[in-house]
C-alpha cells in the first residue's frame, strides 16, 4: 500500500488541475470526490440487515463541514445523499464566504436540507444520528485544532463510540502523516481516502475505503498511487491490508 505525505497529495491536486495535465477544475474534483464519499456514507448506512434495522430506528446523516475543500467534499456528499433518500443534516460552524462554498450551500439550501453552525446534543445525537460524515479537515490540517471546530471535535468524541463516524480523508485533528498524535483527534469507525491514502492511514484500524475515482494513469504512476479494483459503477472500494 502506498501512503502519501501531505505535500504529495497537494501535489497531485496541482497535477489534477495543471490545464496540460489532468485537465480538471477544483470544483469538478469536489463533485467526484463527494459523491465517492456519499456513496460510501450510504453503503455503511444500508450494508447489512443489522444496519438496515437501525438505520430505520436513527435515520439521520449529520455531515460535519470544515473550511476548507474537505468541508465542500462534504456539502457536495449532503446533496448526494439527500438525492439518494437519506434525511441529511448539515453542520457548518463558519458561513461560507467564498466559491465554491457559498454555490455549494445554495445548493443544499434549495434541497431543504438543515444547515446549523452548530451540533446537536450528545443525547439527540445518540438517539437520532445513524452515521456522522466528518468533512471538517483533509490534508491541510496542521497544527492544533482552533476554535470553533476544537469545540465541534470534543463533542463528536463524547459520542464517537456510540454514533458511527465516516471521515473523509483524514480523521479530523489527526496530524496528516503522525496520526491521532494530540489526542484531540476523531477515532471513527470508516476512513474513506481520496486518490491515496495519507500517511496517517498507516494508523487506522477501522474500515478502510478509497474513493476519488478520476486519477489518470499517468498521474498514478508518477505517485505510485495504486489503482484501485473498482466494480462497475462503484465510487469506493474498501481496502484490506
Ligand atoms: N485530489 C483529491 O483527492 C481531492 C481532494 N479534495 C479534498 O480537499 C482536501 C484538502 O483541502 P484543503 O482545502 O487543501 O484543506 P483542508 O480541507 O484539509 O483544510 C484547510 C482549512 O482548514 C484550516 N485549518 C488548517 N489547520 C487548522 C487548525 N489547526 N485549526 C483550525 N483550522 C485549520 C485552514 O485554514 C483551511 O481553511 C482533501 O483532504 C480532500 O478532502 C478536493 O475536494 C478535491 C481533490
Ligand atoms: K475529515
Amino acid at each position: 500500500m502506498k501512503y502519501l505525505t501531505a505535500a504529495a497529495a497537494t501535489a497531485i491536486d496541482v497535477q489534477l488541475m495543471d490545464p496540460a495535465r489532468g485537465g480538471f477544475a477544483l470544483s469538478q474534483l469536489m463533485e467526484l470526490a463527494g459523491l465517492s464519499v456519499a456513496e460510501c456514507a450510504y453503503k455503511l448506512l444500508t450494508g447489512s440487515q443489522r444496519q438496515q434495522q437501525r438505520q430505520q430506528q436513527r435515520q439521520q446523516v449529520l455531515v460535519v463541514c470544515g473550511p476548507g475543500n474537505n468541508g465542500g467534499d462534504g456539502l457536495v456528499a449532503a446533496r448526494h445523499l439527500h438525492h439518494f433518500g437519506v434525511d441529511v443534516r448539515v453542520v457548518l460552524p463558519k458561513p461560507a464566504v467564498r466559491e465554491p462554498f457559498v454555490s455549494l450551500v445554495v445548493q443544499v439550501a434549495a434541497l431543504g436540507i438543515p444547515v446549523a453552525a452548530t451540533l446537536p446534543s450528545a443525547n439527540e445525537m445518540r438517539s437520532h444520528v445513524g452515521l456522522v460524515v466528518d468533512a471538517v479537515f483533509g490534508f491541510s490540517f496542521a497544527g492544533n485544532v482552533r476554535e470553533p471546530y476544537a469545540a465541534i471535535l470534543s463533542q463528536l468524541k463524547v459520542v464517537e463510540k456510540e454514533v458511527s463516524i465516516l471521515s473523509v480523508d483524514v480523521p479530523s485533528g489527526w496530524h496528516v502523516e503522525q496520526g491521532n498524535v494530540s489526542g484531540a483527534g476523531l477515532e471513527p469507525t470508516a476512513l474513506i481516502s481520496l486518490t491515496g491514502p495519507k500517511e496517517c492511514a498507516r494508523f487506522f484500524t477501522g474500515r478502510h475505503f478509497l474513493g476519488g475515482r478520476f486519477v489518470p494513469p499517468q498521474i498514478q504512476r508518477d505517485f505510485g498511487v495504486e489503482i484501485a479494483e473498482y466494480v462497475g459503477a462503484e465510487q469506493s472500494v474498501e481496502l484490506f491490508v
